[in-house]
């Protein structure tokens, strides 16, 4: 990886169920940089983000990355009966944070405006509340690189302005993101990936 480099596709096809998905695509983002997945359903919009992720390998070409990554899927899930906090703590863990592991927990759920509810079990919380603690715990990682695969689902608008903000603060920090969105977002000088077009 480049010195001011965070991820770089170079000539990646994507194949799944022996279909051909996208194919040599090649891109790079840099420290501070950002990139919008865009495309119509089936498009291969989070098979980018699995393959950036190292969860699907390549079928040609190669990733670079500087790790570690932070991940948030649909289908990221947190321990259920763990309490948020003790949830969230888990994967700070798991994602290699050299912060103070609890101080990065608490200031990522307050970020998220469940501070109150932090010793809640995960399997109470509702829908979105869900999804603002998949997003504490991508932040609480505290990776130089966020790969989020439809971030906004579920959200409302004071949880979205939420997430622009500190995708702002960690970009102004030095971070990286790549993000597969159906929804807008507010994600200034980002550049723009079109899959499943021409
Ligand atoms: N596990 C799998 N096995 C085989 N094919 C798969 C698998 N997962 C996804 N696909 C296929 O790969 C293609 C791309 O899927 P992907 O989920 O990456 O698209 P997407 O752009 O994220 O779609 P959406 O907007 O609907 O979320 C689709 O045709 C899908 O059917």
């Amino acid at each position: 990886m480049t010195p001011g480099g965070a991820l770089a596709f170079r000539d990646v096809t994507c194949v799944r169920g022996r279909r051909t998905v996208f194919s040599d695509l090649s891109f790079a983002v840099e420290r501070g940089g950002a990139a919008l997945v865009r495309g119509p359903n089936g498009a291969g919009k989070s098979s980018l983000i699995r393959i950036a992720a190292g969860l699907l390998e390549p079928f040609e070409g190669t990733v670079a990355y500087t790790p570690p990554r932070a991940l948030i899927t649909e289908d990221s899930a947190l321990d259920s009966e763990l309490p948020v906090a003790r949830a969230l703590g888990f994967w700070a863990s798991l994602d290699d944070s050299d912060r103070d592991r609890h101080r990065a927990v608490a200031d990522a759920l307050a970020a998220f405006g469940l501070s109150d509810l932090a010793h809640v079990p995960v399997r109470l919380l509702s829908t979105g509340q869900r999804r603002r603690a998949c997003l504490a715990r991508v932040v609480a990682a505290d990776a130089p690189t966020w790969l989020l695969d439809e971030p906004a689902n579920g959200l409302d608008s004071a949880s979205l302005a939420t997430l622009e903000t500190l995708i702002a603060r960690h970009r102004k920090a030095g971070g990286a993101v790549v993000i597969a969105t159906h929804l807008p977002l507010d994600l200034p000088r980002a550049q723009q990936i079109a899959l499943g077009e021409g």
